[in-house]
């Protein structure tokens, strides 16, 4: 090893330590009471670890060696080194990584096995290693370390004490000798279960570190949708009622269909107070004749639904150079309506051979889904004394995998105010609308009630006869017992399957986020060692990141990052990197051998040893 390295390790106070190598083999059997050397010539590990022992005179019945002038690292009892170490070795001071309790005042029960530092011929072998070797190790104990770590960020945000890594009750964490796992561990008192962390099968891990591609997808398309860079040169307002960077979502020009009466457009703008986005619904030349007419949009606004678009809130406006009714709805990246994503006409296409011009079909489960989200949305609307005014495929959308949502709500009631409508009359014509928009989705015709018959008979053809049923009954004759109540009532069995599709997509969802939520404890870790390594300006000191428990972070960072192959390319392997942050994290006590980038010295450490250096080096930080 050469000289200049040995400094990395030396650190005041330090103790002496045992070569060993990393061990395949089953654990030592545990120390008879008679192998332990009498306490009273065992030295204090107070001394070991402190430098001196409050209780020396208070009872303690360690040995505690008389005071020395000398700095020497080496404490009376350390090992004596071996004729066959190099002189360097000999000298060189020892490394003992700080534990999270260092400064506690307390005696501290249990000290993890330290790394040992030698030059990479004289690793020893298994065979070498002697019982004594083992005896210097005091055993596990769970109640050591009460598994608070002070993981406080300065701007006092905490980082969760992680409950799995220190002790926990092996038979808590579900270690019941799997015949998967390996049972060669070093100490049997702390298993690391892997699958606390991530899949129980090692060969699910490598799909299950992240969440699906076709999850990621569709969220990374919304997000960017979402901050898509506002139109220029469209001649839109730069503020509007607090709103700014507006958008159009359809097209401004070239043919377009009336709403009503009226033409109107979709824009996302964000607004100045949260920064949220959100679809503002504007309705061109509108002239508001009394305020009234906004009382809708107050009761809209209450009414919270998952099939229903939130309304906000609603204004009027000059800013685009007429008059305007803006209604502020929540905007959903990435949406369509019902009409764009099934009925409108595709571009020709192959399919089995054949060009189709045509729309697939829906199939009849998707349809049922649809009818039952509607009727769940209607049926909240109707029973808060209220009407939707407009259930139509260009006014319903499809957000996420057939989700379905009611939008443009409130509007139609501004625009038509009337001081005290019949509600009975507005929720039957909901029905009636409901009713054609199912012979549109079944038939792939927006036009289909045109050709009442042909739609019947196109419908029977292809869809079962409860659906049909519920068609029939939607575009029936208003009368006192049509209600949305009643429909709900010819669902059966369909309203049970979907509710357990529901739960099916929760249920997925969850497992989804579950592989997300161990990539966020894997991003604190990281964070850690952004804060630690490389930091020389620290504590006066220009060679903190560099030296102590921070050498030993630094080659481990190596160790993870900065592998190369035998060409000296870089090795960029995920799996190594999350294999081994997870095993950091959980303190495993799996040894690693750490090496200098010079190949001169190398360390032998546990991941739990590292742990406790990158708890303790992070502390410091955090205490400043
Ligand atoms: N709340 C919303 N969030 C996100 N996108 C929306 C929202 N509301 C509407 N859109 C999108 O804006 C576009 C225009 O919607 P709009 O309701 O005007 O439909 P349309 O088919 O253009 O109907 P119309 O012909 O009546 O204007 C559609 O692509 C729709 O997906």
């Amino acid at each position: 090893m050469a000289q200049g390295d040995m400094a990395f390790f030396s650190r005041p106070s330090s103790a002496a330590v045992k070569i060993v190598a990393p061990s395949t083999q089953d654990p030592p059997s545990p120390r008879s009471p008679s192998a332990k050397k009498d306490s009273t010539q065992r030295q204090c590990r107070n001394i070991l670890i402190y430098g001196s022992c409050k209780f020396q005179d208070k009872g303690c019945i360690y040995y505690h060696p008389p005071a020395r002038d000398d700095s020497s690292p080496v404490p009376p009892d350390s090992p004596v080194p071996s004729a066959a170490l190099p002189a360097q070795a000999v000298n060189a001071p020892v490394f003992v990584p700080k534990t999270a309790t260092a400064e506690s005042p307390e005696p501290v029960p249990a000290v993890p096995s330290f790394p040992s530092i030698f030059s990479p011929s004289e690793v020893p072998s298994e065979h070498q290693l002697v019982e004594s070797d083992y005896q210097e190790i005091d055993e596990y104990d769970p109640f050591a370390y009460d598994g608070t770590n002070g993981d406080t960020f300065s701007d006092g945000s905490h980082l969760m004490a992680n409950p799995y890594a220190n002790g926990a009750d092996p038979a808590m964490m579900g270690f019941d000798g799997d015949p998967l796992y390996s049972t060669q561990f070093t100490f049997a008192q702390q298993p690391l279960n892997y699958h606390l962390y991530t899949q129980p099968r090692p060969e699910n891990l490598a799909h299950r570190y992240f969440i699906s591609d076709n999850i990621r997808e569709e969220l990374q398309n919304r997000a960017e949708t979402l901050y898509n860079s506002p139109a220029h040169g469209l001649n839109l307002p730069e503020e509007l009622q607090g709103y700014h960077s507006l958008l159009p979502l359809e097209p401004t020009a070239g043919e377009r269909r009336k709403f009503g009466n009226w033409y109107s457009t979709m824009y996302r703008a964000t607004t100045f107070t949260d920064g949220v986005s959100y679809a503002l619904r504007r309705v061109e030349n509108f002239r508001l004749m009394q305020q009234a007419a906004f009382s809708g949009i107050e009761t809209w606004s209450r009414l919270r639904h998952p099939n229903i678009i939130s309304v906000r809130e609603a204004f009027t406006t000059r800013a685009f150079g007429d008059n305007s009714l803006v209604v502020v709805y929540d905007y959903h990246p990435n949406a369509r309506t019902l009409y764009e994503a099934h009925i409108k006409p595709k571009a020709p296409q192959y399919q089995n051979g054949r060009l189709m011009t045509q729309s697939p079909r829906l199939p009849e489960r998707t349809i049922w889904s649809y009818v039952i989200q509607l009727a769940r949305a209607v049926k909240a609307v109707h029973d808060a004394g209220m009407a939707v005014r407009i259930i139509d495929a260009t006014k319903v959308l499809v957000t996420g995998q057939n989700r379905l949502r009611i939008s443009a709500c409130g509007v139609v009631d501004v625009l038509t105010y009337e001081a005290h409508p019949d509600v009975s009359i507005l929720q039957q014509e909901d029905l009636m609308m409901f009713g054609k928009l199912v012979f549109a989705l079944c038939t792939n015709n927006l036009a289909a009630m045109n050709n009442f018959a042909k739609a019947v008979e196109n419908v029977g053809r292809h869809y079962s006869a409860e659906l049909k049923a519920v068609a029939l009954f939607l575009v029936s004759k208003p009368a006192p017992n049509k209600t949305i109540g009643q429909l709900f009532e010819m669902f059966g069995g369909r309203m049970l399957a979907e509710m357990d599709e529901m739960q099916n997509a929760i249920d997925c969802l969850e497992g989804e986020l579950m592989s997300e939520l161990e990539n966020a404890r894997l991003v604190r870790l990281l964070c850690k060692f952004g804060f630690i390594n490389e930091r020389p300006e620290f504590a006066r000191e220009p060679r903190w990141s560099e030296t102590g428990d921070r050498y030993i972070i630094k080659l481990f960072r190596d160790y993870v990052f900065h592998q190369v192959d035998e060409h000296g390319n870089p090795v960029v392997n995920l799996s190594h990197v999350l294999t081994s942050l997870n095993k950091l994290d959980a303190g495993s006590e799996e040894r690693i051998m750490l090496v200098s980038r010079d190949e001169q010295s190398c360390l032998v450490v546990s991941y739990k040893e590292v742990k406790s250096c990158i708890d303790s080096a992070f502390s410091e930080l955090s205490r400043r």
